[in-house]
């Protein structure tokens, strides 16, 4: 018989916890001695009788509490006049405008009161102590408030007519469309790399411990790559800690395209180029130059750190790798290749922190994303999709170079094409067209196709007119002690109730606006050094509207202070071979030699320049090739001196032109007339380098080999004296 279940409400408390008396029972033994219920009670305050302290007492509800009005509550406190506060107010505005000043010690300025939040505050909170609330929200209420923004019928009218204009269906969210049963694709995962809450948290975290943050662009698309979001972000809430730019990969666009990119991008903010390289760097001296300088900013503290944030695979790794001078950071060409933030010492005093890439909000396709390198190739579903953006981006005559294809009718005839040539073939010889595209795209990523984005044109921005920021800089450093003498002069007639230990934090301020002034006005960069490795066409070479370039541009003792100076960093380093010293000191001779020629004839000069900075490009090109290959230094220096001759000559002869243009026609025509102007040691160093038919690594001198010693050919002065040694004995 089944017993019947009570369904009543049990009056037996089932918890386990200790203030249940009824508790189930702890087995006897187990070391557990429980609570009997008189204890439980007792402990729950039914036999307690528990006062409040004193000093726990409070008011009765509905009673105000008051803060007694003593005048010792305002005792250590100070009196400024309000002209000296608006004045105050407005220079402060200033100075966090300006992405060269920064201010120091904000923890010890009343900040609260340079922020001037009174219309904010009179708007928002006063309405009720002027307008009650029946008359201004209530059933009753008789307060208008219009929102639109016109003044009458007519304003109204000629708004919407313009709004009607100026109306695109496509950006309309709120649109109602009739459902066709075709929808956009949902985004697959892989597009939505670097923008994980994960990836955001490192970014801030990055950003927090950091005291100057790099942001690191790619010069291919530098503005693709660079987030607004993150320097509102910077400039609003981290308003004391330094950005600046490094526009990285330069190696991988026109010389003229960096120097403009920079120029622009100063404007805003301090940058510097750079070329990330274990072997071939540039702008490495420069940047540690900078962050040294910083570093002797910040005396107060022990050591500053130093966050690279930016973009998937635009480099921040590489840079971090190049100042190091060794693989301190896991280096791909895979995006994402960073997971999480890692400190690195660069020096005592300077600590680095690598980010990994963060993508920012923005409405880029996912081609887009593609070629930005934000996603691994060999992820991508159908890569085929993302050809026609490529062929659209390069240039064609730089697809043909690359894949020696002379034409095609559309992106799959190029990718059969390509197919074809490379024997991408499937069963039955049909092209295998996903694999041809992902090498493409590889090669893209990888900088194997040359591509740039061309900075604001000279209609915008004339290259002549625009300020590097070393210009800006100096400027802004000759401007600095006039200001600071006005300001003495002002602070004094206007603010006599301002104390002397604000006068002294306004000074040290002062200080070191022009201590950061002076920082960013000694760095200097020549761009002539950096070592271009695509062959750009001669349209690329030269800038958009040459004619804006000036003389002055490419010659004047700037360039040379740069070159010296910078030559100066790299053997700071010590790291760096004789024979690379020798190529840089003729580099620089062929720049000053085009310094020393007069200017009669403009364009000609002009023309002779380009061409030479061109063949200057490419034969420091061949001099790296050269060098990676081992060459011998002695061939090496030869080489280039006799490459150096021949500059000199044809630029001679350019020059020659303004005398007589027979006399040109004669030179170029007939190169054995030049060959009759030479010293004879020159023409020697020209015979003598035309014998020279092959150029390789001897392989006894780089290669560890058992025999090395039986090949290698015993001097014959020696071979002597130890034959002359046996026959005495
Ligand atoms: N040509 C050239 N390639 C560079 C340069 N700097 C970096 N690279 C290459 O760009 C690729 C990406 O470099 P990383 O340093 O891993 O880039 P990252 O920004 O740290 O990438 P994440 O780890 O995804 O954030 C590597 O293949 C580098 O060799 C440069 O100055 N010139």
């Amino acid at each position: 018989m089944v017993k019947p279940r009570f369904k009543g409400k049990s009056t037996i408390n089932t918890s386990a916890a200790s203030s249940n008396p009824d508790r189930p029972k702890t087995p006897a033994g187990s070391g557990n001695s429980m609570r009997d219920r008189a204890t439980v009670r007792l402990i729950s305050g039914d036999k307690c009788v528990i006062k409040r302290l004193q000093y726990q007492s409070t008011v009765a509800p509905g009673t105000q509490a008051r803060v007694e009005p003593n005048i010792k509550w305002f005792t250590n406190t100070r009196v400024i006049k309000q002209s000296s506060l608006q004045k105050f107010q407005d220079e402060m505005s200033a100075v966090k405008k300006d992405p060269y000043r920064v201010v120091m010690k904000q923890s010890r300025l009343p900040m609260s009161l340079l922020h001037d939040r009174v219309k904010a505050h009179n708007s928002k909170v006063h309405i009720l102590d002027t307008e009650g609330f029946e008359t201004t929200f209530g059933p009753k209420a008789q307060r208008k408030r219009p929102n639109l923004m016109v003044g009458d019928m007519k304003d109204l009218a000629e708004q919407a007519v313009a709004s009607g204009e100026t109306y695109s269906a496509d950006k309309d969210r709120d649109l109602v469309t009739e459902d066709d049963g075709v929808r956009d694709e949902a985004r697959e995962e892989i597009f939505k790399k670097g923008q994980s809450k994960r990836i955001w948290g490192e970014l801030y975290k990055v950003i927090d411990s950091s005291d100057v943050i790099i942001q690191v662009l790619d010069a291919r698309d530098p503005m693709g790559t660079r987030s607004q979001s993150i320097e509102t972000y910077m400039r609003k809430e981290k308003p004391w800690k330094h950005l600046i730019f490094v526009l990285n990969k330069c190696d991988l666009i026109p010389t003229w395209v960096t120097k403009r990119w920079v120029a622009v991008l100063s404007a805003e903010y301090p940058t510097l180029a750079f070329h990330a390289s274990l072997t071939n760097s540039f702008g490495k001296g420069s940047l540690i130059q900078l962050l040294r300088q910083f570093g002797k900013l910040h005396t107060d503290k022990k050591q500053i750190s130093v966050g690279f944030i930016g973009y998937p695979n635009v480099g921040k790794s590489s840079v971090i790798n190049t100042l190091r001078s060794k693989k301190v950071c896991n280096v791909a060409p895979l995006a994402g290749e960073t997971k999480v933030w890692q400190y690195i010492t660069l020096m005592r005093r300077i600590f680095l922190i690598d980010c990994p890439g963060v993508v920012y909000p923005s409405e880029d396709s996912e081609s887009d994303i593609v070629l930005k390198g934000v996603v691994q190739v060999e992820k991508i579903r159908n890569p085929e999709e993302h050809i026609p953006a490529v062929l659209e981006r390069a240039k064609p005559e730089y697809i043909q170079k690359t894949y020696r294809i002379p034409t095609w009718s559309s992106p799959e005839d190029f990718l059969e094409k390509l197919a074809m040539r490379m024997g991408k073939l499937l069963k039955g010889g049909e092209p295998d067209l996903p694999c041809v595209s992902k090498m493409v795209l590889n090669d893209w990523q990888r900088g194997r196709i040359p591509f740039f984005v061309k900075p604001p044109g000279p209609d915008g921005d004339h290259e002549g007119q625009q300020k590097l920021p070393v210009e800006v800089a100096a400027e802004a450093t000759e401007q600095v002690p006039q200001e600071e003498g006005a300001t003495e002069e002002q602070g004094s007639e206007e603010a006599p109730g301002v104390s002397a230990e604000q006068e002294a934090l306004q000074k040290q301020l002062r200080q070191k606006k022009v201590q950061v002034q002076k920082i960013l006005s000694n760095v200097r960069q020549n761009f002539g050094k950096i070592s271009v490795a695509p062959e750009f066409n001669d349209e690329d070479l030269v800038p958009v509207g040459a004619g804006d370039l000036n003389f002055s541009d490419l010659s004047g003792s700037d360039i040379v202070v740069e070159e010296e100076q910078e030559d100066g960093e790299e053997k700071g380093d010590g790291k760096r071979a004789a024979g690379d010293g020798e190529m840089e000191a003729s580099t620089t001779t062929i720049v000053a030699t085009a310094v020393v020629q007069p200017a009669e004839d403009k364009k000609s000069s002009r023309e002779t320049i380009r061409e030479l900075d061109g063949k200057i490009a490419k034969y420091k090109q061949f001099l790296d090739r050269a060098r990676l290959k081992r060459f011998s230094a002695i061939r090496f220096v030869l080489f280039f001196s006799v490459l150096l001759i021949t500059y000199r000559l044809s630029f001679y002869s350019s020059a020659v032109t303004q005398v007589g243009k027979k006399r040109k026609v004669e030179e170029v025509e007939d190169p054995t007339h030049q060959q009759s102007r030479l010293s004879s040691k020159q023409r020697r160093a020209m015979e003598r380098a035309q014998k020279v038919k092959k150029v390789g690594a001897r392989f006894y001198e780089t290669h560890n080999v058992k025999n090395k010693n039986k090949n290698r050919k015993i001097p014959t002065v020696l071979n002597e004296g130890k034959k002359a040694k046996k026959s005495k004995r």
